[in-house]
């Protein structure tokens, strides 16, 4: 029992090695934010990371929080094509909710720990900058209203709290060149974010075990996948995996080593992935080069 409990500390050390100093941006959402228990062991994690020497960096959306409030508030959504449309009013719903509401909540459970989290709105000092998205369907472009996509990141905040040793906690919320306010997909923010940190790892937790490998008549998860592989996979997999490992596969592409996706309803999955040998998710990594024949 008590060799077990060393012979686990141990596995971590060649990772808590490698990984010393290493930033990672963790996609934070799904249950692992929602019920209580798991935030607050996905606050353990983070801390954890924090003074193994690594270096997190937090993004998180909430469309479950920003829906409920929207019914709260009785603001109708209009829908085209199926999908909501974020008017000028939802979308101050939206980011109040985000930035209000989801950061604070987030930022408090890792404050427990001590004086690390510091939340951030996409918006500030211009870390996230989109411009306005529009929908393809059936091959013809649909406003959806404020929705953005991430153009450019200045990541220079998001440095300047990490070398002061704290914790950013970020909204995935940015601002237009014009000071339009978007919506945008926190999984993607995550993945442009990772990409402009050079960060070593980007995790995105979802509330799936993995990628399946032959969804949907399998549920045995992949371990690691090369990102061809992947991109190969991407049109047959199902609507919510689709934007987490195309999130991985950007990363992946833009520069960042490692990507993975988690299940967040396992208690402690970060620290389980990053420090044992097999992990318990998906990771992607870039392709091996082929040998030349
Ligand atoms: N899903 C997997 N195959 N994970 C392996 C993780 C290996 C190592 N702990 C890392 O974070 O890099």
């Amino acid at each position: 029992m008590t060799l077990e409990k060393a012979q686990t500390l141990i596995e971590a050390l060649p990772w808590l090695a490698r990984f010393h100093g290493a930033t990672i941006v963790i996609k934070y959402g799904g249950h692992a934010m929602t019920e209580d228990h798991l935030r607050a062991n996905f606050a353990d994690d983070v801390v954890f990371l924090r003074y193994a020497g690594l270096r997190p960096v937090i993004v998180h959306g909430g469309g479950p929080q920003i829906n409920a409030h929207l019914d709260r508030l009785g603001i109708e959504s209009s829908f085209t094509a199926g999908l909501r449309v974020t008017t000028p009013e939802a979308m101050q719903v939206v980011r109040m909710v985000l930035v209000g509401q989801v950061n604070r909540d987030v930022v408090a459970a890792i404050n427990r720990h001590g004086p690390f989290a510091v939340g951030l709105s996409g918006e500030d000092a211009h870390l996230l900058t989109a411009e306005r998205k529009h929908a393809l369907v059936d091959g013809a472009q649909v406003d959806i209203g404020q929705v953005g996509e991430i153009v450019r990141v200045d990541a220079d905040t998001v440095v300047a709290l990490l070398d002061n040793g704290r914790i950013p906690v970020v909204s995935s919320i940015a601002r237009g060149e014009d000071g339009t306010v978007y919506n945008v997909n926190a999984d993607t923010a995550a993945a442009a974010l990772a990409v402009a940190l050079k960060a070593s790892k980007l995790i995105v937790l979802t509330d799936v075990e993995g990628l399946y490998a032959d969804w949907p008549h399998s549920t045995d998860v992949i371990s690691a996948i090369e990102a061809s592989d992947l991109a190969e996979l991407l049109p047959g997999l199902s609507a919510g995996m689709v934007p987490k490992m195309e999130a991985c596969l950007t990363a992946v592409r833009g520069g960042v080593p490692q990507a993975h996706v988690l299940d967040g309803r396992k208690p402690h999955a970060i620290l389980l992935e990053i420090f044992t040998d097999e992990g318990i998710g998906t990771m992607v990594r870039p392709d091996t080069p082929k040998e030349r024949a």
